[in-house]
């Protein structure tokens, strides 16, 4: 059994390409309304927002000015530090404006704009080079799955995704275990597949690294989770937490999933 004493949970919310930057004001103030007023203890159970570039700004303004204790993050860096990449926002940009996370290896990124895995590791560098703590993304097609090559083949791009990092570093990685066919369908993995999944991860963390290090990176579950279905993930012994997308731009919705375990006189 894994040792879960050190790890505070994280419920990490991707907006992906939803919410402008004023309604990304509305839901941070709510979300964050809506915590205290449930009395969240963010000892036990971390949460940030993901939001588009173009808001990050504004989150930031309000969470450093209101001394909210909301983490946030962007959805995406480039493998670059500056320069003619039109389009791309450096990691050095997203420290600057203090974020904690920058997601990397989503699948939609794997997918629409065909990120592959030596681009993954080029970016998750790039993020522990500005200090902003990668949230690597990993998981199976349907096809994999069905074939029941899950393990192997999400072991395959967290291999290339962590190549020359040091144990230092990856102690403080996030990786997210997010099944393809399980993002966006309703279509959410059976805690026993996430935690197959998550503990094998944390046993490659083991051989590549150390037992520590194994001991101390959070692995979340991702795809369809809702509050309905968090507990039950959640309760698996190697899952840390999720990265919810779709059930992340209801504000009430993602409440209720980031006090599960966090409800310190909620009602
Ligand atoms: O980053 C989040 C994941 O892609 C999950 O999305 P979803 O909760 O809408 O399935």
């Amino acid at each position: 059994m894994a040792d879960t004493s050190a790890r505070v949970p994280l419920i990490a919310g991707n907006w992906k390409m939803n919410l402008d930057h004023q309604q990304a004001t509305v839901l941070v103030q709510k979300l964050d309304w809506m915590l205290r007023d449930k009395r969240h203890d963010f000892a036990q159970v971390e949460v940030a927002v993901i939001p588009p570039f173009t808001d990050i700004r504004s989150v930031q303004t309000l969470i450093d000015g209101d001394r909210l204790k909301l983490k946030f993050g962007a959805q995406d860096l480039s493998a670059h530090e500056s320069g003619a990449y039109t389009g791309e926002i450096s990691g050095r940009f997203l420290a600057k404006l203090g974020c904690s996370y920058v997601v990397v290896g989503h699948s939609e990124r794997r997918e629409y704009h065909h990120e592959d895995d030596a681009l993954v590791a080029q970016k998750v560098a790039a993020a522990y080079q500005n200090g902003v703590t990668p949230l690597l993304c990993v998981g199976e097609s349907l096809e994999v799955r069905r074939a029941g090559d899950q393990v192997a083949f999400v072991l395959g791009q967290l291999d290339v995704a962590l190549h020359g990092l040091s144990a230092e570093q990856v102690n403080s990685i996030v990786i997210a275990y997010e099944p393809v066919w399980a993002i966006g369908t309703g279509e959410v993995a059976t805690p026993d597949d996430a935690q197959e999944v998550c503990a094998a991860i944390r046993g490659r963390l083991g051989q590549l690294y150390s037992d520590q290090v194994a001991a101390a990176v959070r692995v979340l579950y991702g795809g369809s989770v809702k509050s309905g279905n968090v507990a039950a993930i959640m309760a698996k012994d190697d899952v840390d937490g999720a990265l919810v997308g779709g059930a992340s731009i209801d504000v009430e919705e993602f409440a209720t999933i980031c006090r599960y375990q966090a409800h310190v006189g909620a009602t």
